[in-house]
């Protein structure tokens, strides 16, 4: 990346979203509020279900959609005020590779790279094919590509001009396990390369894998922005489900505690707990339900997924709340 003085040129936020609101015609409110601010050199993850906002988010910060409220800056440039400096700033990879079916991998890439506006520099874009192993394909038409390198093609397009911030959307949506490996590798060695990575997904084990940090959207809100290792600790929680002897009809008030909890039957004992924390707190339980006679007969461990975390928190439950304004 050429070197220059803008605002997150000086390890700033890349990209600063604030009070960003979404109404469609016809009424329906997409984005409610959205503050979020993308550091620079980061890869960030935007999770959430089916109409959350996230392709609307998108849309809007790469000038596809008008915002409604709020305001959008990128690498300092508002992106409605100084729409082509901003929008020059990022590069964006759609889900579906639409047209150019006839042209050549060189031709379309030189031709994304002339509709920035930027002096041609087939070195560079040697460089983003090698890097996204399509150099040896460069002659070849687009329609004679597998689904995979037409998905490289996508990425060589979006970084023709030499972006600041690259956008995917649902970049391995439909693609088979080896294919999103190689993306997410790709999508790596992008950032070592100093590019700024924003990608939506609906795959909890994507952003499980790539991210540095987590986004989730509900609702047109983002419900959660956090570290992925601070999120990972909190995966860290487990359940112990004791299958007791005899049916309890309540919990003894002694052992009552949010981390303990009867199943509806009576038959088991679910406790929660944070796997990492030096004390489970496992053995006190297990003395005070000897304590009151509660004997069981059985036990397992059983570890909460990132999936069962995001679906609390879509669901609006579980500790969904803890991360709500953690970013930077
Ligand atoms: N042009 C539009 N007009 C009216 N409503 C729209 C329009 N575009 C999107 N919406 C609505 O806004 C909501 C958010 O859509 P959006 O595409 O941003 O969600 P998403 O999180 O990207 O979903 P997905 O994961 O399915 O792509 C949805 O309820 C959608 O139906």
């Amino acid at each position: 990346m050429p070197a220059d003085s803008s605002p997150a040129a000086h390890g700033g936020d890349i990209v600063v979203v604030e009070g960003l609101t979404k109404t469609y015609a016809g009424g329906f409110q997409a984005l409610k509020g959205v503050d979020l601010r993308i550091r620079s050199g980061e890869i960030f993850a935007l999770l959430g279900p089916n109409g959350a906002g996230k392709t609307t988010l998108i849309s809007i910060v790469c000038g596809i959609v008008n915002p409604g409220g709020g305001t959008v800056r990128v690498d300092g440039h508002d992106i409605v005020r100084d729409f082509r400096a901003a929008r020059a700033k990022i590069g964006l990879v759609p889900q579906e590779l639409s047209t150019d079916a006839f042209e050549t991998v060189w031709d379309t890439v030189k031709f994304s790279r002339g509709l920035f506006g930027r002096a041609p520099d087939p070195a560079y874009l040697e460089k983003v094919l090698r890097d996204l192993s399509l150099w040896e394909k460069k002659d070849a038409k687009i329609m004679a590509l597998s689904g995979g390198m037409k998905r490289r093609v996508l990425i060589a397009k979006a970084l023709s001009h030499e972006p600041k911030v690259l956008f995917l959307d649902e970049p391995t949506a439909g693609v088979d396990v080896e294919l999103r490996r190689d993306m997410w590798a790709m999508v790596s060695a992008l950032r070592e390369s100093g590019v700024t990575v924003i990608l939506t997904t609906h795959y909890i084990e994507e952003a499980e894998e790539m991210a540095d940090r987590i986004g989730v959207i509900n609702h047109g809100e983002l419900v959660l922005v956090e570290d992925k290792t601070a999120l990972m600790r909190k995966l860290g929680k487990k359940q112990l489900t004791l299958h007791l002897q005899a049916p309890l009809q309540r919990l003894p008030e002694a052992l009552a505690s949010p981390a303990l909890e009867l199943t509806a039957d009576g038959h088991e004992l679910v406790y929660t707990f944070d796997a990492q924390a030096d004390e489970t707190g496992i053995a006190q339980l297990l003395r005070r339900l000897g304590e009151h006679g509660i004997d069981f007969k059985d036990l397992q461990t059983a570890q909460s997924s990132l999936e069962e975390i995001f679906v609390s928190l879509v669901r609006g439950g579980g500790n969904g709340g803890a991360g709500r304004g953690a970013q930077a």
